[in-house]
């Protein structure tokens, strides 16, 4: 028995398409399934922490955008039970970064050939992280993409669109970072991003290292360039290819805390939830997908 998880608004209501789709689909090739909607954020949690409670689970399924992603993950960690995904969201940066199709058909038959992988995750105290966070300029785009109207039309612009406006206005902070015991201090700096996969924002390759199941967890921090600078670099980092820029530094670690000087946005999966400091520690193969 397959089990979806449809957060039907997100992508501004892609989520209730798609699954239109796959509902069809599921009943033309006979296939046992159950469905529940969301109804509210962290209720998808809730859903998967009731449904591994049943026997007969194959694979509970989500159908959103990061952050549903991040709600069934997270309450699929430590389980035996792989997670499949049909993307719906606006940025869908995790099945981008597992070759995951956009097309509901596509991501369904990807699900049923049931190829499990283990991959890592990491915790935030009691929160966990899936694919990707990033505090400073990036949480505050996370922001207002989340509040956007538009993103059912521009879909992953969105996130280019809020980041132009709001290059003018943003000020860069001062950051601490402890990786693996050791500190590093960056004045200046545009923002922090902690990632499990190379890609957040709707495809920007920011750690193109980053690999999701080698036990480590990929640091990115950018830092010291005026507006025009960094306008000029952010098609570079589409195609991941920023990495030898004087202003782009790169760590990997374990175990990483953060500080700012100000308190700024944190997004965790592209949902704003925290402010800093934060500790953030990889756990290995967590969680198993399809
Ligand atoms: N019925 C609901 N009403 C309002 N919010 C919901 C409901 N169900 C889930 N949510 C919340 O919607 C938020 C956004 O979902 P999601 O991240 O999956 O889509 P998205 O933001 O469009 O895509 P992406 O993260 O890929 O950009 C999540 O934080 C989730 O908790």
């Amino acid at each position: 028995m397959y089990f979806f998880v449809v957060n039907s608004v997100s992508g501004n209501g892609r989520g209730k398409e798609v699954w239109s789709y796959v509902e069809k689909k599921l009943n033309k090739m006979n296939v046992p399934y159950q469905a529940e909607f969301t109804q509210r954020a962290g209720h998808a949690t809730r859903i998967v922490k009731s449904a591994v409670r049943q026997p007969d689970i194959k694979a509970i399924v989500a159908i959103g955008g990061d952050g549903t992603v991040n709600e069934v993950g997270s309450g699929l960690i430590g389980t035996n039970i792989p997670m499949g995904y049909i993307p719906a969201g606006t940025g869908n940066d995790f099945a981008l970064a597992n070759r995951i199709p956009f097309d509901p058909y596509l991501a369904l038959d990807r699900v049923l050939e049931h190829n499990v992988q283990r991959i890592d995750t990491a915790d935030l105290g009691d929160r966990k992280m899936i694919g990707f966070m990033g505090i400073g300029f990036d949480g505050k785009v996370a922001e207002m993409v989340n509040r956007s109207s538009k993103k059912k039309w521009l879909g992953r612009l969105t996130y280019v669109l809020e980041g132009l406006k709001l290059l003018r206005s943003f000020q860069p902070d001062q950051f601490t970072l402890t990786i693996d015991g050791k500190s590093y201090e960056y004045d200046g700096a545009w923002l922090v991003a902690v990632t499990n996969i190379p890609n957040l924002g709707g495809g920007m390759k920011i750690c193109p290292s980053a690999i999701v199941d080698d036990g480590q967890l990929d640091v990115c921090c950018v830092q010291n360039l005026t507006q025009g600078e960094l306008l000029r670099v952010i098609p570079s980092v589409y195609k991941g290819k920023h990495t030898n820029h004087p202003s782009i530094k790169f760590h990997r670690g374990k175990e990483i805390t953060i500080h700012s000087r100000s308190p700024l946005p944190i997004h965790v999966d592209g949902e704003v939830v925290l402010q800093p400091p934060l500790s953030i520690k990889v756990n290995p193969r967590s969680l198993s997908i399809i």
